[in-house]
């Protein structure tokens, strides 16, 4: 299935989480089997393209592609978790979302400084999640050059300012209007 092929199984959910908010639901998308693999085949292999020798991945819809791209990629996988979830100390930074605020955080021992990271998740909005992994994975000693999205949402602007970050921005598909 190309990229195009999966639009139709992301399903639009109106005044969620908030009114005025179109939810773009990838639920659909990885409850069938033949777009789950596809999705994942498609990220991975970009991800490979890139020279990432690790992809991260933000809690929680990013750890389904993540993960799963990691695995297809034959690399590691970091997560990049809500607050108090590691048993480790950790590095954590603050950020605003299209609707709330939040906060990350990652275990710094699993980034071996210069190492190659690559971005994962499902969506990308206005870029406060991506760009705080940016920061993150940076200020552990990660070079982060690349994220990969199944779902961008350009007139909120995120890949732009990611792309501002020095970031390349790549997603399999777009909802213009979001
Ligand atoms: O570009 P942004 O405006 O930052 O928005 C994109 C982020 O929002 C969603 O996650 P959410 O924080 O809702 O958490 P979830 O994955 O736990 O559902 C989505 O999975 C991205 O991580
Ligand atoms: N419109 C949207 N749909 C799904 N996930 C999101 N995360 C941030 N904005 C979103």
């Amino acid at each position: 299935m190309t990229p195009e092929d999966l639009k139709q199984f992301v399903r639009t959910v109106p005044d969620f989480p908030a009114p005025g908010i179109l939810f773009r639901d990838v639920t659909t998308l990885i409850g069938h089997g033949p777009s789950l693999t596809a999705a994942i085949g498609h990220l991975a292999t970009r991800a490979q393209a890139s020279g990432a020798t690790m992809l991260a991945g933000m809690e929680a819809r990013g750890f389904i592609f993540g993960a799963a791209a990691a695995a297809h990629a034959g690399i590691g996988f970091i997560p990049v978790r809500k607050p108090g979830k590691l048993p480790v100390p950790t590095i954590g930074v603050d950020y605003q979302l299209e609707y709330g605020t939040d906060r990350l955080e990652i275990d710094p021992t699993t980034i071996t400084p210069g190492q190659h990271v690559a971005l994962v998740d499902d969506l990308i909005a206005t870029g406060g999640t991506a760009l705080a992994a940016t920061e993150l994975l940076r200020s552990a000693g990660a070079i982060v050059t690349h994220a990969f999205f199944v779902i961008d949402l350009p007139d909120l602007a995120g890949a732009d300012r990611l792309r501002a970050a020095g970031v390349t921005v790549d997603a399999l598909m777009d909802f213009p209007g979001h």
